[in-house]
Parts: structure tokens; sequence; C-alpha cells
């Protein structure tokens, strides 16, 4: 099967100075991959390129357009709209329709009346997180997608992601948690740019 995603000897900066390098790897439908390596290895800044927030040092990013639905840190949810809002804004942004089922499969339908700026961080990260599912783009590219999720919670987004790789979608994700789900892994301290200085370097403060 074509793979969705193929990267091919990607090299990433961060602050001005390479991190990686000579990073490959291809993501088919049904695919995931789980992205490890030590605080500082370049996760963040591998996602950050994927998703085009960031030119690329060298190397290649071969996906066709609008593949690619990107979950960073911040959860990018507005106070003052209720959840339900939330998610049609996002359904419009990404030119889909209905956020019933995104609503449900992260249990927010009887919070959907609820201003973002009253749930709790648990809840807002279930909203951030449902937004995946408005996008209807192929390949989640996830940075600790779990931050501030209880058990349960953590059970309903390994459900989803589940869901998403039958559907032929695929997924990246930066997490330190076993999600029990099937994944390669990519472990980025094989991919340290060769310049890249210590990180616990006294330089790197003033970046
Ligand atoms: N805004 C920034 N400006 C300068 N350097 C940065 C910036 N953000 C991160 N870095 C540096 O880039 C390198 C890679 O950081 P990155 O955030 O990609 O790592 P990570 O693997 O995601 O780490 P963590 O597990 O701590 O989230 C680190 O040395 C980090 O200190």
């Amino acid at each position: 099967m074509a793979p969705l995603l193929e990267v091919r000897d990607l090299a990433c900066a961060r602050g001005g100075l390479a991190v990686l390098e000579g990073v490959s790897f291809s993501l088919s439908p049904g695919e995931a991959l789980v992205l490890r390596g030590p605080n500082g290895s370049g996760k963040t800044t591998l996602l950050r390129t994927l998703a085009g927030l960031q030119a690329p040092l060298d190397g290649t990013v071969g996906m066709a357009p609008e593949t690619l639905a990107y979950g960073g840190h911040a959860d990018g949810v507005k106070p003052t709209l209720t959840v339900a809002e939330t998610l049609r804004f996002w359904a419009g942004v990404f030119g889909t329709s209905g956020i019933d089922d995104a609503l449900s499969a992260f249990d927010l339908s009887a919070l959907r009346d609820r201003p973002a700026q009253t749930l709790s961080a648990g809840q807002r990260r279930r909203l951030g997180l449902a937004r995946l599912l408005v996008t209807g783009r192929p390949v989640w590219a996830l940075d600790e997608p779990t931050v501030s999720l209880d058990a349960a919670s953590v059970a309903l987004f390994a459900a989803v992601v589940r869901a998403h790789l039958a559907a032929g979608g695929a997924a990246l994700m930066a997490t330190h948690i076993d999600l029990g789900i099937e994944a390669g892994v990519l472990d980025l301290a094989s991919f340290r740019a060769v310049d890249r200085p210590d990180p616990s370097g006294f330089d790197e403060a003033f970046l």
C-alpha cells in the first residue's frame, strides 16, 4: 500500500541549531509510530517540521496536500467558545461537517454548551483531541497527547486512535506511555545532529 507519509533524510533545527539529521521513515494506512527519545532529543522539533510550522534544513517530506493534522502541546482552545462552538469552528476550518461523533468519542456531549474556560485541564485536553476527528485528515501527528488525561480518558483516546488506524488512517505520536496500540518505535536518540551542542550546555540557556 502506498505510504501516506514518506520522510527521507530529514534534518531539522530548533533555535537556529541543528537538532536532528538523517531521519527517514514512512507511514502507511493503518500504521502507528511512536517517537521516543530523552527530553530535548527533538520529538517536538520533528513534529513541528512535519506540520509545516518550520522548514527542514535538509531532506524531504512526501505527502499529499491536506494529509496531516497536528496536535501540539497547547490545546489551541479559545476560552470563550463552548465545546460545541469550538468543534464547529474547526469543522468549518477543515471543511467537514458534524461534530456529534467527536463529542461522543471523547465523552464531551454533556459538556457541549460549557465555555472552554470552565473545563478542567483533562476535559480541555479531550476537547483538543476531539478536534482531530473533525479534521478529516488521515495522518495525526501528536505531541504528548495524553498529558492531563486520567486512565479512563487515556483509554478513550487509545480507542479513537485504534478506530482511526482501522479506518485507514495513520498516527505519529510522541508519548512516554504505553497506549496498548500496536506501533513501531522511532528512537530519535539515533538521529542526533553531529554538530549539536550538549543539551545541558551553558550556551543553550540564552537561545
Ligand atoms: N524555542 C526554542 N528555542 C531554542 N531552542 C529550543 C526551543 N525549543 C526547544 N529547543 C531546543 O531544541 C532541542 C529539541 O527540543 P524538542 O522540544 O524538540 O525536544 P523533545 O524531544 O520534544 O523534548 P521533550 O521530551 O522535553 O518534550 C532541545 O535541545 C531544546 O532545548
